[in-house]
């Protein structure tokens, strides 16, 4: 499958994020949203009024990330809002199946994150239930980390999984992908890219997303 760029609004100027987004809606594909509520993580972004606002202002779909304690509760309406995707985290839902079916019919794409230490293989037989799988490549909180080369066994596991079940579930890389990094993940079998600082840190974004891109997919051979 073609790299898909997800960037993340999360470094972006949240006083300006319309045209923050419009900045790479010609040469990405998604727009990576971080919601995270001081609970699951020690930082406080955004919510459901934000995302409906951005809703309206933006060209491409909206890939939310829940990094929120209780997503069982608050997934379904992200959902139901209009995102494009919904991700949850193995870690905090409590009944992850019902939540993934319910983002599904929602009409969504059903994402199931986990963090850098959570083994991927409990989670083999959830892989008909998901759209994508995501992998946190830094612990989630907070944008600008170091990626942790650490991940990248599980990120090759996980393809592995996928490609055994013959599925067609996206898998995703999150935190610390850059252009030094990028081509690391694709050989390991990501094929979705999500990137903060180094979109928005860049001095042209566009520009960054089409270097990610072009490095993503020399590397995976496409
Ligand atoms: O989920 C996240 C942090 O929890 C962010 O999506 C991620 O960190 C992206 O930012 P960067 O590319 O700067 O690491
Ligand atoms: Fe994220």
């Amino acid at each position: 499958m073609a790299a898909k760029i997800s960037p993340s609004i999360l470094s972006a100027d949240f006083a300006r994020l319309a045209e923050e987004v419009a900045l790479i809606s010609d040469t990405a594909d998604w727009v990576h949203v971080d919601v995270m509520d001081n609970h699951f993580v020690p930082n406080l972004t955004l919510g459901l009024p934000v995302v409906e606002a951005l809703l309206k202002h933006s060209a491409l779909p909206l890939d939310c990330h829940l990094m929120i304690e209780d997503p069982d509760r608050w997934a379904p309406a992200y959902a139901e809002a209009g995102a494009g995707s919904v991700t949850i985290h193995a870690e905090a839902a409590k009944a992850p199946i019902r939540t993934l079916r319910a983002i599904r019919a929602a009409g969504a794409r059903a994402g199931l994150g986990i963090n850098p230490a959570t083994p991927v293989e409990p989670y083999e037989d959830l892989l008909g239930e998901i759209d994508m799988l995501l992998i946190m490549t830094v612990e989630p909180g907070f944008g600008g980390q170091k990626f942790l080369d650490v991940v990248l066994p599980k990120v090759r596991r996980a393809r592995q999984m996928i490609a055994g079940r013959d599925l067609p579930v996206w898998l995703q890389v999150d935190g610390g992908v850059s252009a030094e990094t990028i081509e690391r993940c694709a050989e390991a079998g990501a094929d979705v890219f999500v990137a903060g600082n180094a979109v928005y840190g860049a001095d042209d974004p566009a520009e960054a997303v089409r270097n990610l891109r072009a490095k993503a997919e020399a590397a995976a051979g496409d």
